[in-house]
């Protein structure tokens, strides 16, 4: 087992965070005692939904302390998905393993080390993983510097409970939750999830972080699969909180109840889809929104550049602080209204919109060469634009944190 390799020197690519931020740099705070000697914490059952539009923030208070952890506990055992706490004293709250040390599982190990998780991660090349330590203890030394770093602990804190596994099952052993973080490929992920279910107990979470594949092809045939969910999460989960909780048919509701909690102690937003749909709720909403976007340039309508205006300027704006459900109910006198006065129109330009797209040919050329114009695709270019795009998306977070909801 590997831990976070030599301190690098941090690059502040952030704007320093204004002096009245309400969540400064971390305090350094003692490291959470060991776990349980059952090596899983457990968290706590899914706290009520959080009021609408107020995103969990950086993880604040942790541990079995606090009236609303009681009331929490109280609901995990009304749920029976209350478990043993962790040794009285310890708020540790358990061990965590991420499998893939790629982009996705990256931001995940960062998450729950700020939430003082343990946090092992797994690679099927070592390489990935020692690049991974190397990567995450320069972000998370920035982060600290600007004033970004989520949750109560320093970096060094955070980093010192994450440490690199070269086996899995090592990784797993003693773990509450498994996040599977592998390539887009059903095949793959089918392969890693057989070997999860020959080592798992039958208590562990086993989450895969999924762009869009079924649960019920995911986990199909497997002994645990009343553990299995997908957790999908959206890049950089770091800095964009929504989780989706999707669930095999078979998945235990507890397993949901948990995941939930989980998220939210992390200080994610999850949301819960009732059942499994291709594209899950958020990719189908953007590739709904990929698809015309890339029919209005393929039919010359509007250039690349001022069709991400329309985005970025235009709904995105509003979209960043109410849904399009809302977005409906306040632009009219109430959902109702809205539908009175607008839905002939809405079903009438619906029934313009042409076939899925290719995505490829003339207009990937197209599109691709207007995307180099303002951000050139090599590697040092595309980090420095998500290092902006990053930059940008703590600020907005900050922002919803303080805004009164
Ligand atoms: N990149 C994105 O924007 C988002 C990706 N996701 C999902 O997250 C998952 C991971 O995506 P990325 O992190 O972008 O991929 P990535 O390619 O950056 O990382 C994947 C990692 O998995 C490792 N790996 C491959 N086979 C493995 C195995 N059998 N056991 C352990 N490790 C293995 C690779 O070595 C690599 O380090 C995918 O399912 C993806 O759809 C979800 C949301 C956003
Ligand atoms: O866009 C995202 O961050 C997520 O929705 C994802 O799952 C992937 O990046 C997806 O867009 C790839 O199609």
């Amino acid at each position: 087992m590997v831990s976070a390799a030599a301190p690098t020197p941090p690059s502040p690519e952030l704007p320093a965070r204004p002096a009245h931020s309400p969540a400064g740099p971390a305090a350094p705070q003692p490291r959470p005692e060991p776990c349980a000697p059952a090596g899983r914490g457990e968290v706590e059952a899914p706290p009520a939904p959080h009021p609408r539009g107020q995103a969990p923030g950086p993880c604040r208070g942790r541990g079995a302390g606090g009236a609303s952890a009681r009331v929490a506990r109280a609901a995990a055992v009304s749920l029976g998905t209350a478990r043993p706490m962790a040794s009285p004293g310890s708020s540790a709250p358990g061990g965590v393993a991420v499998v893939g040390s790629g982009l996705i599982g990256r931001s995940w190990a960062m998450l729950f080390a700020s939430a003082g998780f343990r946090v092992k991660l797994f690679d099927i090349e070592p390489r990935q993983v020692t690049d991974a330590l190397v990567s995450l203890r320069k972000e998370m030394k920035m982060l600290e510097l600007s004033g970004y770093l989520k949750g109560e602990l320093g970096a060094e804190e955070q980093l010192s409970l994450i440490s690199g596994c070269s086996d899995l099952r090592e990784a797993v052993e003693g773990a509450l939750h498994v996040q599977e973080c592998v390539p887009e490929n059903l095949e793959l992920k089918r392969k890693l999830f057989a070997q999860l279910d020959k080592i798992a107990d039958d208590h562990v979470i086993l989450s895969s972080s999924s762009s869009c594949l079924l649960p019920s092809k995911l986990f199909a045939g497997l002994a645990h699969v009343k553990q299995c969910l997908v957790a999908h999460p959206v890049n950089p989960p770091y800095y964009v909180p929504l989780v989706e909780l999707v669930p095999h048919p078979e998945t235990a509701p507890a397993t949901v109840d948990r995941t939930y909690a989980l998220m939210r102690r992390v200080g994610q937003s999850p949301v819960r889809l009732l059942r499994e749909i291709d594209g899950f709720a958020l990719n189908r909403l953007q590739y709904a929104v990929i698809a015309e976007a890339w029919r209005l340039v393929e039919e010359g309508v509007v250039s690349p550049g001022d069709l991400d205006l329309v985005m970025s300027d235009g709904l995105g704006l509003r979209y960043a602080f109410i849904g399009p459900l809302e977005t409906m109910h306040l632009n009219a006198e109430g959902m109702l209204s809205y539908c009175d006065r607008y839905s002939e129109g809405m079903k009438r330009v619906l029934k313009t919109f042409g076939p899925v797209p290719e995505f490829s040919g003339a207009t990937a050329e197209k599109v691709h060469q207007a995307m180099c114009v303002k951000v050139p695709d090599d590697a040092e270019h595309l980090a420095a634009r998500r290092a902006w795009r990053d930059g940008c998306l703590m600020r907005l977070a900050q922002l919803k944190h303080q805004l009164p909801q």
